[in-house]
């Protein structure tokens, strides 16, 4: 099992920038929970040997029986999260046993089974890896008051999206690190470039949007509805 690939799928986050009574990765895109559409395309791609999920407390049940009622039979377990993403991603990072993982947002369910692979590949060559796309608006660091400070170079701004790919044990050891210094960041691999690992960009699609805010739902449900029709 040298090259086993797990994946981590995060869906234990409240949703408060989308602001719905019912968490957004619950929410129904074509008559399917979001977070059902992210765990397929895991569980469809071969290179992927077991997913964990990780949820919020109270959903641990429900999200339970869609696993069997989807026969998402790659799911291990499905756990209880923490207060932050870091906190969940840790948690679900304790149940896997692979020598690979893949850290993933349950509400980026537009991932593409070419994208988990291309992550993969770049990951064994480079020792990590995290997809992305180049930005495509002029960026600007602006200060508490308003006023704008530096427009960095645009040329090496990427848009950072998951999958984030590592080996099990480099990820457990920047966890590890991150938690003895108090450091709480906003994706893995800022975990992992903190603890000297050198994370490679893996270009990757527009499409794989973070579904965050409501408008992010209207491009999900076109999205989700083209595909369909192409299938058909
Ligand atoms: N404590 C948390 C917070 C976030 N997440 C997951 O991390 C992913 C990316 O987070 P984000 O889009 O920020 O989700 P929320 O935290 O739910 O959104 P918000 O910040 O608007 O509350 C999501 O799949 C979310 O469920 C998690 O597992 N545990
Ligand atoms: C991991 C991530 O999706 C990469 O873009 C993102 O950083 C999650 O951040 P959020 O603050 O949880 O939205």
């Amino acid at each position: 099992m040298s090259n086993s690939v797990g994946a981590v799928i995060v869906a234990a986050g409240r949703g408060t920038r989308m602001g719905t009574a019912e968490s957004k990765q619950y929410l129904l895109l074509q008559g399917k929970p979001i977070i059902v559409h992210t765990l397929e395309v895991f569980q469809k791609h071969e290179l992927i040997s077991e997913i964990v999920l990780v949820t919020g407390e109270e959903d641990v049940e429900r999200c339970r029986q869609w696993v069997q009622a989807y026969k998402l039979d790659k799911v291990s377990v499905v756990i209880p999260g923490g207060a932050e993403r870091q906190h969940s991603v840790r948690r679900g990072l304790g149940e896997l046993t692979t020598t690979w993982v893949m850290v993933h947002d349950g509400v980026r369910p537009f991932v593409q089974g070419s994208e988990i692979e291309a992550c993969y590949e770049r990951a064994r060559s480079a020792g990590a890896s995290v997809l992305a796309v180049p930005v495509k608006d002029t960026i600007k660091q602006v200060d508490g008051e308003g006023n704008v400070l530096s427009t960095p170079d645009r040329r090496s701004l990427w848009a950072i999206q998951t999958p984030q790919t590592f080996r099990l044990s480099d990820l457990l050891s920047a966890y590890d690190e991150a938690e003895r210094d108090g450091f709480l960041g906003t994706d893995d691999s800022s975990l992992a470039e903190r603890s000297g690992i050198t994370v490679s960009v893996v270009e990757g699609s527009y499409r794989n949007i973070k579904i965050t805010t409501p408008e992010d739902l209207d491009f999900a449900e076109f999205t989700e509805r083209s595909r369909g029709e192409e299938r058909r």
